[in-house]
């Protein structure tokens, strides 16, 4: 047993995945080969995945974009969108993931003539099918685009599948110059009806966009956030001085942040791992949760993800307990489904896990121990 494989087997929940940014290289190859698709640089998967993550690390957001292009490109059919949905449930089993929210943009799946209604619905039957065969549980979520004027239309398509598997909307793309005040209508409308809101802020725009998109838009989560640390005062160990007010607020009202640890170095909303704000967030008793963002970018995994956590934030086996379950109440489900989930999958796979890692432990020397 290594801690690799702990940090595998145990049970994770994923609330931050573009299903357009985790696709399997070998299928953008055979979907591209399906529609003459010609803009690919090469057909060796091992190189289209490294050439998407090269593309990705650039240390700004407009550049690491830019792979999505390719992405859905290939995702213009429904069965496509099947097929991508029903492989990413299959991946989030490999990877241990028991629940996960991914998300899309609807309006980046229309050039081949279909209607948005026809993308959600063709997303949702790839999850459904995936669910059936893997066992992983799953909500959607509906991306409007920043740059784009119909946020609204996508805000009405979330709600309008709100009871077939969609949980929530999303704001995406790329995020100076566009900030989330300018889809207030949006935003209204799902807060209007009684619906989910999460929104990236502070991941190439600072503290102001975070802000705007609570108090303005109502955001019920932060996707990244990484940029709150610009309200909170350090002294030159990096301990807490005074929290700003909205970092006070951020915390009190234990919004959750989708913390996207490996994604924020490749798009340069930190410039390494070890200047991450996250140590600082978890200490403080912010309500963290690890996601992956786009495991096709940048070439992660939740698995890869807690292996970070470990690595740099030393984080032991009950802070992943403890992450895992903050994951899960902040999940967009009911209640008592979330209640569920944390009773009968979370909880149970961690104790089942820690007898596994004390009896191994016992047989080992002091040496070979795995976290604990
Ligand atoms: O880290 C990110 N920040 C902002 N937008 C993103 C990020 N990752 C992906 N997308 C955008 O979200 C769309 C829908 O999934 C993707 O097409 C991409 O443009
Ligand atoms: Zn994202």
């Amino acid at each position: 047993m290594t801690t690799e494989l702990i940090l595998k087997t145990i049970p994770k929940v994923l609330l931050h995945d573009h299903l357009d940014g985790g696709l399997r290289p070998q299928t953008i190859i055979e979907l591209a080969d399906e529609i003459k698709y010609k803009k690919l640089p090469t057909k060796d998967p091992i190189e289209l995945g490294e050439w998407f993550h090269r593309g990705a690390n650039k240390g700004n957001l407009v550049e690491y974009l830019q792979g999505f292009e390719h992405t859905t490109a290939v995702m213009q059919t429904k069965e496509s969108l099947i097929r991508v949905a029903y492989e990413m449930m299959e991946d989030m089993k490999k990877d241990g993931v028991v629940y996960v929210e991914t998300r899309f943009a609807p309006a980046l799946h229309l050039e081949k003539g279909l209607y948005l209604e026809d993308t959600v619905k063709a997303v949702l039957e790839g999850l459904e099918k995936g669910k059936e065969d893997f066992g992983v549980g799953y909500g959607l979520i509906l991306c409007g685009m920043r740059n784009m004027k119909n946020s609204l239309e996508i805000a009405e398509l979330a709600v309008n599948f709100r009871r077939q598997g969609v949980v929530g909307f999303d704001l995406a793309g790329e995020e100076g110059g566009y900030p989330p005040k300018k889809h207030i209508d949006a935003f209204q409308f799902i807060q209007r009806a009684n619906f989910n809101i999460t929104i990236h802020a502070g991941e190439a725009f600072g503290k102001e966009s975070i802000w705007q998109a609570i108090q303005w838009c109502g955001a019920h989560r932060i996707g990244h956030a990484t940029r709150l640390i610009e309200d909170i005062v350090l002294d030159n160990e990096g301990n807490v001085v005074a929290f700003g007010d909205l970092a006070q607020y951020v915390l009190d009202k234990r919004i959750p942040l989708e913390i996207c640890l490996l994604s924020n170095v490749h798009t340069g909303a930190v410039d390494k791992i070890e200047n991450h704000p996250f140590g600082i967030f978890y200490r403080e008793k912010f309500r963290v949760t690890l996601n992956t963002d786009d495991r096709l970018m940048s070439d992660t995994t939740m698995t890869k993800e807690f292996m970070t956590a470990v690595k740099y934030f030393n984080l032991n086996f009950d802070d992943f307990e403890k992450i895992t379950i903050n994951s899960m109440k902040s999940a967009f489900i009911p209640y008592k489904e979330r209640l569920h989930y944390i009773y009968n999958v979370i909880k149970p796979g961690y104790q089942k896990m820690r007898e596994q890692i004390l009896s191994f432990n016992n047989i080992k020397g002091e040496n070979e121990k795995v976290i604990q």
